[in-house]
This record gives C-alpha cells, sequence and structure tokens, in this order.
C-alpha cells in the first residue's frame, strides 16, 4: 500500500528568499506527502552539504528517484533513508544534497503516515511513545550570523520551563518577545528583526542578558509559570583560528576565560540552556565546561555534533556536552536524525529538536520532538514559518492532527 509511485521535486521560496527544494511523494494506494528543506546560516563544517536547489534537484531526479519509485515503501523509513543514501553514494550527500535528501525524507515519512491514516509523530514514534511534549525555546534577541549589527553572542532564548502545557509555553514565548520589544522602547533602542524573527538591536551581549534577565521575569509573574532563558553562542562563528580566541566587540577571549564568561553567565542568570559555547573542534573546552555546569545547565553541541552519531560517540567518549541539537538536513535523514536522538537517549544526553535560521512552513520537526519524546524544540518564537511549528505543537498537544 505504501510503494512509492511517484516523487516530484520543485524549487520553492524559503523564509530568506532563498530557493529551496520541495518534495512530493506519492504511493500506490494514494498516500501523499510532501516536504520542504531548510537551510542554515551559521552552519557547521560538519554539516552534509547542502546544494544550490537546481542541482539538488537535477541530481534527486536522475540518481535517487529510480531507485524509490516502484522500489520502496514509504511506511519502511529505514528503507526510503537506505535507497537515499545509496543513490547519494557519499558519506555527506554532496551527490543528491542535503536538501533534495531531507525533503524526499520527510516527505516519504508523511506519505507512510497519510496511508495508515495516521499523525506524522504517532507514525514515526508509535502508539507507546509516552506522553510528554517538547518545552519550545523562543529566540527573543539575536545576532552573529543572523542580523548585522547585533549580539555578538547569537541568540538569547526564553525557555518556559514551568510552563503547564506546550499552549501556555508558546504564548509565554511570544510575551516575552512582546516585553523584550517593550523594554527596547522604553531604553529609546530601536530594533529590526533577525532572520529567526528575534529582536537585533544594536546593544552589547551584557545589557542583552539585563534585558532578557527582566523580561522573562515579568512575564513569569504575569503567567505564574517559571521561565528561564539560555543562548546560542554559536561559538565556532566567533572562534578565530588565528587570533586563538574568540572575538568580540570589546576584544578577544582565550579558550580558558571564554569557558569561565560562560560558566560565569550561567551562575548569574541561572541559565538553563547553553548551546555551542566553543569551537566546533574543541571537545576538550566542551568537556572542562560541561565539567564546570553541567550538573546545572544543558550544555548543547550543534556545530560540534552536527546529528551525526559519529561526533556524537567520540563527544560521549569525551564527556563533551550533555545535550545534542538535532536539525535532520545536517545529516540528511529521519532515519540518521532519530538514530542520533536513540545514541543521545541511551546515554543521558537530552535532545533539543531544531529549525534552521532559513526556514518553511514545513512542520516536520514539531512531529519528530513528540515522536521521540525529546525536552525541548527550538523552533523560534514568531514569525510564519516559525508559528508554523509552534500552531502545530499546540494542535498536536489537542489532539487535533
Ligand atoms: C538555528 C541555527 O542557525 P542556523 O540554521 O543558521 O545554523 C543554530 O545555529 O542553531
Ligand atoms: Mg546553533
Amino acid at each position: 500500500m505504501t510503494l512509492i509511485t511517484d516523487v516530484r521535486l520543485r524549487r520553492v521560496l524559503d523564509s530568506r528568499g532563498n530557493a529551496t527544494v520541495e518534495a512530493d511523494v506519492l504511493t500506490e494506494s494514494g498516500g501523499f506527502g510532501r516536504g520542504k528543506a531548510p537551510s542554515g546560516a551559521s552552519t557547521g563544517e560538519y554539516e552534509a552539504i547542502e546544494l544550490p536547489a537546481n542541482e539538488a534537484i537535477a541530481n534527486a531526479r536522475e540518481e535517487a528517484l529510480p531507485r524509490l519509485i516502484g522500489e520502496v515503501h514509504a511506511g519502511n523509513q529505514r528503507d526510503v533513508d537506505a535507497a537515499l543514501h545509496a543513490a547519494d553514494g557519499t558519506d555527506d550527500f554532496s551527490g543528491i544534497g542535503a536538501n533534495s535528501a531531507v525533503a524526499i525524507s520527510m516527505a516519504a515519512a508523511k506519505a507512510g503516515a497519510d496511508v495508515l491514516g495516521a499523525p506524522l509523530y504517532q507514525h514515526l514514534g508509535g502508539t507507546f511513545r509516552g506522553n510528554e511534549y517538547p518545552t519550545p525555546l523562543g529566540n527573543i534577541i539575536g545576532g552573529g550570523e543572523h542580523a548585522a549589527d547585533a549580539t555578538n553572542i547569537q541568540e538569547f532564548l526564553a525557555a518556559p520551563v514551568g510552563a503547564p502545557s506546550v499552549e501556555e509555553a508558546v504564548f509565554a514565548n511570544a510575551a516575552v518577545h512582546q516585553e523584550v520589544h517593550d523594554i527596547l522602547a522604553d531604553r529609546d533602542l530601536p530594533a529590526g528583526k533577525g532572520d529567526e524573527g528575534a529582536w537585533a538591536p544594536s546593544i552589547s551581549d551584557d545589557e542583552a542578558f539585563e534585558i532578557m534577565d527582566e523580561a522573562v521575569e515579568t512575564v513569569a509573574d504575569d503567567f505564574g509559570f517559571a521561565i528561564s532563558f539560555g543562548l546560542d553562542v554559536a561559538g565556532a562563528e566567533l572562534y578565530d583560528a588565528e587570533e586563538d580566541g574568540y572575538v568580540y566587540d570589546d576584544g578577544v577571549k582565550s579558550t580558558e576565560e571564554q569557558i569561565e564568561y560562560i560558566a560565569g553567565k550561567v551562575e548569574e542568570y541561572d541559565l538553563v540552556y547553553v548551546e555551542d559555547p566553543l569551537d566546533e573542534n574543541d571537545y576538550e573546552a566542551f568537556a572542562d565546561l560541561t565539567a564546570q555546569v553541567g550538573d546545572q545547565t544543558l550544555v548543547c553541541g550543534d556545530d560540534l555534533f552536527v546529528t551525526n552519531v559519529e561526533r556524537l560517540q567520540a563527544g560521549i567518549n569525551a564527556d563533551a556536552g550533555n545535550s545534542i541539537l538535532i536539525k535532520p538536513n545536517q545529516i540528511g535523514t529521519l532515519t540518521d536524525a532519530v538514530d542520533a536522538i536513540e545514541l543521545a537517549t541511551a546515554n543521558g544526553y537530552e535532545s533539543v529538536v531544531s529549525h534552521r535560521s532559513g526556514e518553511t512552513e514545513d512542520t516536520t520537526i514539531a512531529h519528530l520532538a513528540v515522536a521521540t519524546d525529546a525536552p525541548f524544540i527550538k523552533t523560534g518564537a514568531v514569525g510564519g514559518e516559525r508559528t508554523a511549528k509552534l500552531n502545530e505543537l499546540i494542535r498536536i498537544e489537542d489532539n487535533a492532527v
């Protein structure tokens, strides 16, 4: 019934106005699924390769479609993703493009769910998946590679850890976003938005810490539950090998100083989450920071692990971090992403399923987070391509998908 009978690929727009890959998968019994690839700006050195959309589409049509159509069942996700790897023939998806691969992988999963008449999260996670929902991390203030002339730290993220429901958590993050707008206005600080909808004022990182602290406290009082905050430092973007340090507007920090700086901020602001505090090649520094603050906060590897089981295993062996960011397009297929989550869970690492800075209205990551019982999902706070996922989470919680 789920035998794939057609795969159609096309170029569509992403949230930055760039071309991305959309895939439709059709099955023998009329099942249909559609997936769209997101795209990063602060990409990790070890990510799977995104090709220009036209090239990715042409290569996938030539190499992947003959291995899928009439050959593979959309309901067997591991078979779909193995066919994509075989069609690609490289270890980084540079043959057909990770963008074609992930779009097809997600479209096939949705086609499989469609045939079953089940929501995607249930197809991926099974009926015994548990009853937990992820806490959304909402990007509120940001800079780095996502906005010019703003903070050095890429993302200041609201974390409504005390929210009684996904719905309350989503609205709390939106309220923090609004509160920060009001604080910026009071301080006469004009601010546009960065790629993910976070405010991108021209302020120092220290001022952003203060504003976040004030905003989450105000909204926590209004909503009546705890709201903390966290960071995506995107350390690999700050690290300069020639300087042998982390380059901030107010000077360069050595690796030791960077560890001390982040550990100090974890203490000062009770940060619950710190992503990529250090360079993507520095397992040792990650391990040092984790030894210092890993019992009080999540130290998460994004560019460090790139959703890759080999890099995660190296991190586990080195005690580097205690959490992994999961971005399906960083590795190319849902199977690879789920393998990374399973390895993480088996070793006590928390998984944080994540969007990219360039996004679409695709909602697969909301279903993936619920299917795998991920404790957190990072998918912005406002903006159509972000609210697509947040609103889908609300619907999932409400049994309305
Ligand atoms: C979402 C992120 O940004 P990008 O998609 O640009 O890598 C991130 O770094 O976590
Ligand atoms: Mg990151």
